[in-house]
């Protein structure tokens, strides 16, 4: 398929009503939050379930309860008899088993309701019924795991939110999916556990899932998801880097042996046309930040993975907290009869970030923005995003001659350093990290308490993920942006972000004229040219640093001095 002959077009979207959806089954009956599983159990409990529910098939059952209407994806999965009934899939004595429980829904109405309470807007056909909380996952209707419970509750998941309530059921039943949900949300976890509940354990008959991400942080982040929400069960996850992609090319046996795959587009696409790697099995493909992976510089990629992943019977997921029009119609053209999913407001930020624009006047008002940021206190850990790899340089030399404890990242530091810098930023050893785009998506780090904007973002998309780095999984944050008289004429579409998520905006502020569609393809395309950041001077500089490290040493001498006399002090009353 070719992806850039789609660009430009509008998105539409069926919006048919919403057909009655199958029954679902009281979580109460197995309550496995009651249950202390050892793996033993677990077997015998999967044992019983096999037993229990032989050859039953529920999610092909939706023909039959959904209305008449046999879909592809019921039918979609290449699995042995033996898999099946592994799975306990078999139409009849589901319809038995339903009669005997009670529903979590009593009807449409319901569903409808709890749709709406939890800001979930779903589009598409025979969209399956949202989850109300993890232990319904836990009855035969959904058979998941017991271990898979486990881990959600040993991390700490104790229920799901809105994206989880509605995405889990709509892949474990096979059905493409578009997900547009807030930064923070956990939108990972939203399509892990139900592709590795579908896994079910290690195969060894090569790739069966694919996760794509931007960014090689982002990529490894998801790896440890992956582990924990796998934990007892041995799947084979491979994050393709430079060393594991070598390895895999020298023994084409060796890719055999694994499930999963995470990658970066780049990485994957050499591997592909190396021949080093095989992707026809795989059975779940998930975009995470998808918009960003469907923008030109990373569709060409894209296409060509598309492409090597030929199972006729693959389920696709989209996620992303930013879904343009654009992007959702390029989506349409490689899924099949997708269901779209929002959650809140389209395209707006987490609510629990508190934003904030501050007019700086000049470059220069920016930097003694900052500093008097610091002198009032800042608390950290702060986050402060530049637009480009000089201007985070400058930046840091700025502040770090201001005694902050700062450091950089950027894509021209070493994948060792970034590592070192995410791990220490993580670890609250880093106080202030300055960054490019380079981490504005995806990167989960719970506690930063401020995002700063210090250049104005370039495309409103940038401007909800950078600052969605803060306010995440229901915590609150801030966030400020700062802006010139050249940011000006694109402040609208961040004030239409702000209101749309709750903020409050000055009244003049709402009154602004809204940037055309030009100007802000010409913003996304290059950034405003800005002065230097350079309040010092090298000489000045030379000489603050010189300074400080007198006023070090003889820190040291003194203490010194002092551990010497102490010790002496010791011996002599000894
Ligand atoms: N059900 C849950 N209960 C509590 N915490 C959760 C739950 N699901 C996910 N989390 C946590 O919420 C945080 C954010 O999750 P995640 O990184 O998946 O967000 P996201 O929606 O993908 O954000 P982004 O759009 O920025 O990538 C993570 O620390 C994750 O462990």
């Amino acid at each position: 398929m070719d992806l850039f002959r789609l660009l430009g077009g509008g998105a539409r979207f069926d919006k048919k009503r919403f057909k009655d959806d199958i029954k679902i089954i009281d979580p109460s009956a197995v309550d496995v939050d009651e249950q202390q599983v050892t793996q033993q159990e677990e077997d015998n409990n999967v044992d019983q379930q096999k037993a229990l529910l032989n050859e039953i098939d529920f999610f092909k059952t939706t023909h039959t309860i959904v209305g008449g209407k046999k879909k592809a994806s019921d039918s979609k999965k290449n699995k042995s008899k033996k898999e099946q009934a592994a799975n306990g899939d078999n139409h009849e004595q589901l319809d038995e088993e339903d009669e005997e429980v009670e529903e979590i829904f009593q009807n449409q109405e319901e569903v409808q309701e709890f749709r709406k309470q939890n800001r979930i807007r779903i589009y598409g056909d025979d969209v399956p019924n949202p989850i109300r909380k993890f232990v319904n996952l836990s009855t035969p209707y959904y058979n998941i795991r017991p271990y898979i419970r486990r881990n959600l509750k040993e991390n700490g998941f104790d229920e799901p939110t809105p994206i989880q309530m509605q995405s889990i059921p709509i892949i474990m039943k096979d059905r493409d999916l578009m997900a547009c949900a807030p930064t923070g949300s956990g939108k990972t976890l939203a399509y892990l556990l139900p592709i590795i509940h579908d896994l079910n354990g290690p195969e060894k008959v090569g790739y069966r899932a694919l996760v794509v991400a931007p960014t090689r942080e982002l990529a490894q982040q998801i790896f440890r998801e992956i582990k924990r929400i796998s934990a007892g069960k041995k799947f084979k996850i491979c994050m393709l880097t430079k060393a594991t992609a070598a390895t895999q090319a020298q023994d084409p046996k060796l890719r055999q042996k694994f499930d999963i795959l995470i990658s970066t587009p780049l990485r994957l696409v050499h591997a592909i046309q190396n021949e080093e790697m095989e992707l026809d099995r795989v059975q779940h493909l998930v975009l995470d930040e998808a918009d960003k992976l469907l923008e030109l510089g990373f569709l060409e990629q894209m296409d060509e993975i598309f492409a090597a992943c030929t199972n006729p019977n693959i389920q696709k997921s989209l996620f992303s907290a930013t879904i343009p029009s654009g992007v959702e119609t390029l989506a349409k053209t490689v899924m099949k009869d997708p269901i779209r999913i929002v959650i809140g407001a389209k395209n707006a930020a987490t609510e629990t970030i508190k934003q904030e624009l501050l007019f700086v006047g000049s470059e220069d008002g920016k930097l003694v923005a900052i500093r008097q940021l610091v002198q009032k206190g800042l608390k950290p850990p702060v986050l402060i995003f530049v637009q480009s790899i000089e201007r985070a340089k400058e930046l840091f030399h700025e502040l770090i001659y201001d005694g902050i404890n700062v450091e950089v990242i950027h894509s021209e530091r070493t994948k060792a350093q970034r590592d070192n810098i995410i791990d220490q930023f993580r670890a609250g050893r880093i106080w202030v990290l300055i960054s490019t785009e380079l981490m504005a998506r995806g990167l989960d780090f719970k506690g930063v308490n401020l995002v700063i904007n210090y250049d104005f973002p370039q495309t409103v998309q940038s401007y909800i993920h950078r600052i969605g780095r803060t306010g995440r999984a229901g915590r609150t944050g801030e966030a400020v942006t700062y802006f010139t008289k050249e940011d000006g004429p694109y402040l609208k579409s961040i004030v239409n972000v702000m209101r749309e998520s709750g903020c409050e905006v000055p009244e003049w502020m709402l009154t602004m004229k809204k940037p055309s569609q030009n100007m802000r393809n010409q913003l996304r395309k290059s950034p405003i040219e800005r002065k230097r950041i350079n309040t010092i001077s090298s000489y000045d500089k030379r000489k603050i640093a010189h300074k400080r490290d007198i006023i070090e040493t003889s820190k040291r001498r003194k203490m010194e001095k002092q551990t010497v006399a102490k010790k002496s002090d010791e011996q002599s009353s000894a």
